[in-house]
């Protein structure tokens, strides 16, 4: 896929976040550094606080104290449109397309963002407008290739197979034209062919398009081969955070996981 061309991607830094829920500490003081262009795995069993990190870096939550920020800009406390205007998009857990839509209609909404004409412009079909469409159209099939799943984008989306909808969702992501990408569990769900596809994708999303990833995921063996750098995470604590292997081997780890398959 033709790269359009991005500012350069910034460092995300997370430093001391705490999150309280109702007395219970869902995130201890918790910091790490996503360095741009690498894929970033934040795991723990279970509990551990991984999808209320996921939801601070998103705005889907407000941390209690600590800060977020990405290049010069602090994200904690701003809402998720405007997180997500600064460049970083998200997948869910459980797939949250808009099943009745075309594959093609849920990629355009994941160009909103990056819509100018509006809304009126649009309506009234003017000559403007429809350029822009096409220009957004051309880009939504290139994203579409580039994620194997050109051949589907005139199905509706909610009748792809399981495998196909995460690709969709995760090419949605991508049509915002993120410098984050944050992936919350790409391949739960999906079978062992469907997991190497998915891998391949977002190796080649790192490789060809230089966006840093975050990936919070519970397939070890995915982790293991993916990740440039894994923070560990466990009771809402930072326990670890280094290289695949690093962590892999830190007593800390495997003492967490333990009765946990660490494969
Ligand atoms: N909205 C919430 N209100 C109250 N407690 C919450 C909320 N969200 C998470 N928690 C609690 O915070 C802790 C961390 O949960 P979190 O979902 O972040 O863990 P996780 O690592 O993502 O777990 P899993 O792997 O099971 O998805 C848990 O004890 C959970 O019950």
């Amino acid at each position: 896929m033709s790269e359009t061309p991005k500012s350069e991607t910034p460092e995300l830094v997370v430093e001391d976040v705490t999150v309280r829920f109702a007395g219970l500490v869902a995130l201890d003081a918790v910091g790490f550094t996503v360095r741009p262009g690498t894929v970033h795995a934040v795991i723990g069993p279970n509990g551990a606080g991984k999808s209320t990190c996921f939801n601070v870096l998103s705005g889907v939550y407000r941390a209690t104290s600590g800060s977020v920020r990405f290049g010069g800009r602090e994200l904690t406390g701003l809402p998720p449109h405007r997180i997500s205007e600064l460049g970083i998009a998200r997948t869910f857990q459980n797939l949250a397309l808009s099943a009745a839509l075309s594959v093609e209609d849920n990629l355009m909404l994941g160009r909103y963002r990056l819509t100018r004409a509006g809304i009126v412009a649009s309506g009234l079909r003017l000559p403007r407008a429809r350029r822009e469409e096409a220009r957004h159209l051309a880009r939504v099939r290139e994203i579409a290739d580039f994620a194997g799943i050109a051949h589907r984008l005139k199905e509706p989306a909610g009748g792809l197979p399981y495998g196909d909808q995460k690709r969709v969702e995760l090419a949605r992501a991508l049509c915002a034209e993120p410098r984050l990408l944050m992936l919350d569990e790409p391949v739960a769900g999906m079978n062992a062919t469907e997991r190497l596809e998915m891998a391949e994708l977002i190796v080649a999303v790192r490789a060809g398009l230089g966006i840093s990833i975050v990936l919070v995921e519970h397939d070890m063996g995915m982790v293991m081969r993916l990740a440039d750098r894994v923070t560990v995470l466990d009771f809402g604590k930072r326990i670890a955070d280094g290289t695949p292997g690093e962590v892999q081997e830190d007593p800390a780890v495997l003492r967490a996981y333990l009765g946990e398959e660490v494969s």
